[in-house]
């Protein structure tokens, strides 16, 4: 395998005042700069200190000024998180000593490593197949607990192990069919062939299976967008303060308070929903609330659920009765709000455009409850089925998988119609592709490159 192993380093923990800092450090040199840095009682070069072990001293400057007091953890490739050799440095939290420590480490020779360049590196170095990689950012991201524990089992292989197998029958089933186009005179085909369709048959069934669930491994790994619109002074970011249970957008009884687009994570039963209160939607001549409105109209297209928030103290208005006309394909629920004054809205009239139409006070919190019981059953109405292992989560693999399925498909019609047996050899390949490049088997390089460069900086 060709590997520069350039020695790299970063910061690891997040900036900002925490109780401790670490610098992460991985690459031949690693241990030979950690000895040009690091003071202890013993002499013993850090190479030759035991593995996973952690040693006291100080970071010292050249001239031996103390920089700070630290411990430092070895870790010896290929048994580290790059497979390579690993020094971390953990020294105070304060964002000053880190940047000290960590320009010491680049003095020395030692290149600052890109965005998800340790992941790379253990994934280049085989260490973990490319889902493994991928299930360590989700680990960092998730939202909820069910979107840990469903990463979690993506580092752990879960997946990869479902993917190796099918891989591996797909090979096989290839092998065995090429033997009957190599010698036709065998009769092989007729005993082959559908055995083989039955097994491919079975794992195409297994797909979909997944396929089916991927939804809800989308939902835990990404959560739902609700994306809040309406009319100025409707009560948008009242509702999304009363689902938050926090202060968190300004609202007065000033038309155009929200100008920009705010975000806020909640969790209903475990599941996560990524809250999104945009402007409110209207002409006018402002600049910056202009940008606002053409924001609030574009989140409307990202949204798993609109919900287009009306004043119900007023009758339906035109402008309000234009928005209805626009999100009309569009997933979305109608909130009559402020319930606690005098509804004036005729709630059939809404009704006609089709939409669910929930009554509420964003105000006094009446009604709210019926709201997050409408959310909870959209999730679980929408097939929420956590049942087995493995949930598909990543759009990345379920793109793969739906490919890879289609190609089965082809290959199983072809063997089913008993047409030329060199025509299934080509979509089973391309099956075998296509679920390879779940775990990075066969992936292209500037994919690869692609995924890492999403991870966050020291991962
Ligand atoms: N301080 C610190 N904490 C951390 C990490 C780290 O790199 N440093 N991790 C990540 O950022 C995570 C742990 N991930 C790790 C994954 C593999 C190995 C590792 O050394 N694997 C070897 C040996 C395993 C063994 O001793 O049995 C291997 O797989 O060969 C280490 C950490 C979370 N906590
Ligand atoms: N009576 C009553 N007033 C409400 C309710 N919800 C919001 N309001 C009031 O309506 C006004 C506008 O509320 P906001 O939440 O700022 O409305 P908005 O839709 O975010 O408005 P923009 O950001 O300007 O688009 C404020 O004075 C709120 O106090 C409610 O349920 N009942
Ligand atoms: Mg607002």
């Amino acid at each position: 395998m060709c590997s520069t192993n350039e020695t790299i380093a970063a910061i690891v923990t997040p900036p900002g005042e925490s109780g401790v800092g670490i610098i992460r450090i991985s690459g031949d040199q690693a241990f030979s700069v950690g000895d040009v840095l690091f003071r202890s009682a013993s002499a013993v070069p850090l190479a030759q200190r035991r593995d996973k072990s952690v040693q006291y001293g100080h970071i010292t400057e050249r001239n031996g000024a103390v920089i700070d007091e630290v411990l430092v953890l070895i870790m010896k490739g290929p048994h580290s998180y790059t497979a390579e050799d690993v020094l971390e440095i953990q020294c105070h939290g304060g964002i000053k000593v880190i940047q000290k420590i960590l320009t010491l480490v680049l003095e020395q020779g030692v290149r600052l490593a890109r965005p998800g360049e340790f992941t790379e590196r253990a994934f280049v170095n085989g260490r973990i197949d490319l889902a493994q990689a991928e299930a360590v950012m989700d680990i960092i991201q998730a939202k909820s607990e069910a979107g840990v524990t469903r990463a979690v089992r993506q580092l752990e292989g879960k997946l990869s192990e479902v993917v190796n197998d099918m891989l591996q029958n797909l090979t096989t089933f290839i092998t065995r069919l090429e033997v009957t186009v190599d010698y036709p005179e065998e009769d092989l085909e007729e005993i082959e062939v559908p055995d083989i369709a039955g097994s491919l048959q079975e794992m195409r069934d297994a797909l979909e299976n997944m396929l089916g669930r991927a939804r809800t491994g989308k939902m835990i790994r990404d959560g739902i967008t609700v994306v809040i619109n309406g009319l100025p002074n409707a009560g948008k970011s009242s509702l999304l303060n009363r689902l938050l249970e926090e202060d968190k957008a300004i609202v007065t009884e000033v038309p155009g308070t929200t100008r920009d687009v705010i975000e806020a994570w909640i969790t209903l039963s475990g599941i996560p929903f990524c809250l999104v209160d945009t402007a409110g939607i209207r002409k006018t001549d402002d600049k910056v609330e202009r940008i606002g409105v053409a924001k609030a109209r574009s989140y409307m297209d990202t949204a798993d659920i609109i919900l287009l928030v009306l004043d119900g103290s007023h009758r339906l208005q035109e402008e309000e009765k234009a928005l209805l006309q626009e999100i009309k394909d569009k997933p979305a629920w109608v909130i009559l709000n402020k319930s606690d004054v005098s509804s004036r809205m005729d709630k059939k009239e809404i009704e006609a455009y089709g939409f669910p139409v929930l009554s509420l006070s964003a105000r006094t919190g009446k009604g709210i409850e019926g709201l997050q019981k409408a959310l909870l059953q959209y999730v679980l109405s929408s097939g929420w089925n956590t049942g087995a292992d493995v949930l598909l989560a990543n759009v990345r693999h379920i793109e793969a998988a739906r490919q890879a399925k289609a190609a089965m498909d082809r290959a199983l019609h072809t063997l089913q119609a008993g047409l030329p047996i060199d025509l299934a050899i080509i979509d089973i390949r391309e099956a075998w592709e296509m679920l390879g490049d779940i775990t990075g088997q066969h992936v292209r390089a500037d994919i690869v490159k692609e995924i890492f460069s999403r991870f966050c900086l020291g991962k």
